[in-house]
């Protein structure tokens, strides 16, 4: 495998734009990568994921949302990472060549959630046969539990996973459990795995952990903030990185009473960027005009510390 930057910062969950009969709309995709750049200063994104509902989207779709970011991505972006997972095998596997064969920068899998592993067994020789589709392509299982209902623990994963997955990158960690975050963190010694955090609200506490970066969807349009509190931890400012988390926190908390899911964030994006994101798809239903509206003046009441 050729010798590549390690995935660490912040990674933009994209979100899937829509138009307003409900196609994928592809047009907006260059716009968006501009944005994600400059306005946002993130420069890694992971595409077709729950943000982008990935599992409500053909497979036709996908590929061409996966061609589009690629080639859109090119000379931009750092790493464009390609969500594969389905239910099946054969659709798994078939995007994970597609990734491959575009020139993805890795792939990423989420855990069959109709029929389920039961334990880490099944679930480790599910994942073996989508990497072994793409041998050259980093692999990230991603781990949801919440959505996916599968709980098996990923420092029970890790356990020999290099030899039954030789491509295994990391693991994009979607979950409160900051207690197996640790256990993983503590086996990855060498350093030679990449843990990115997908809960955005508690973040700071899983970069005191280890996780090497975070992957989710606040960073499509609270990338810079948030970009400003890996900053200051690094620095660090503990104090200054408590006040960024806060501050999104504050936010987030806010919203979730409203009711946020990924039809929220479309139209937060939307509003925020200025990019149309359009609707969501069923089962998904687009944000009340009413949530748009207090959701859009709670970003504006809030202070960011030194006006940034
Ligand atoms: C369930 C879900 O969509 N999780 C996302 C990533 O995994 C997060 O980025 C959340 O959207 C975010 O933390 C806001 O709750
Ligand atoms: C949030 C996230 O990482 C995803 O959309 O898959």
């Amino acid at each position: 495998m050729t010798p590549r930057k390690k995935l660490t910062g912040l990674v933009a969950a994209t979100i899937t734009p829509m138009t307003p009969d409900g196609k994928i709309n592809l047009s907006v995709i260059r716009q968006y990568v501009d944005y994600l750049v400059n306005e946002q200063n993130v420069k890694n994104i992971f595409v077709n994921g729950t943000t982008g509902e990935g599992l409500s989207l053909s497979i036709q779709e996908r590929k061409q949302l996966a061609e589009e970011w690629v080639c859109q991505g090119k000379d931009k972006l750092d790493h464009v990472i390609i969500h594969v997972g389905a239910l099946n095998l054969p659709e798994c596997q078939e995007l994970a060549r597609h990734a491959a064969a575009i020139g993805a920068g890795g792939i990423a899998v989420i855990a069959p959630f109709f029929f389920k592993p039961t334990n880490k067994d099944e679930l480790v020789a599910f994942l073996q046969k989508v990497a072994l589709e793409a041998p050259e392509m980093p692999f990230y299982y991603y781990h949801i539990p919440p959505l996916t209902g599968v709980k098996i623990r990923v420092e029970e994963l890790l356990d020999g996973i290099k030899a039954q997955i030789p491509t295994f990158q990391g693991v994009k960690f979607s979950d409160t459990d900051l207690l197996d975050l640790a256990q993983c963190i503590n086996k990855n010694e060498t350093g030679e795995f990449e843990f990115l955090y997908g809960v955005d609200e508690q973040l700071l506490g899983a970069l005191a952990i280890g996780a090497n970066g975070a992957v989710g969807s606040t960073y499509n349009y609270l990338g810079r903030q948030t970009n400003l509190m890996l900053q200051a931890f690094a620095k660090p400012d503990f104090a200054l990185a408590q006040q960024y988390q806060f501050l999104t926190g504050e936010f987030l908390s806010f919203v979730i009473k409203l009711g946020f899911g990924v039809a929220q964030t479309k139209a937060v994006m939307t509003f925020v960027s200025g990019i149309p994101m359009g609707p969501p798809r069923l089962p998904l239903v687009g944000a009340s005009s009413e949530f748009i509206a207090k959701a859009k003046a709670k970003l504006d009441s809030i202070v960011w510390p030194n006006g940034n």
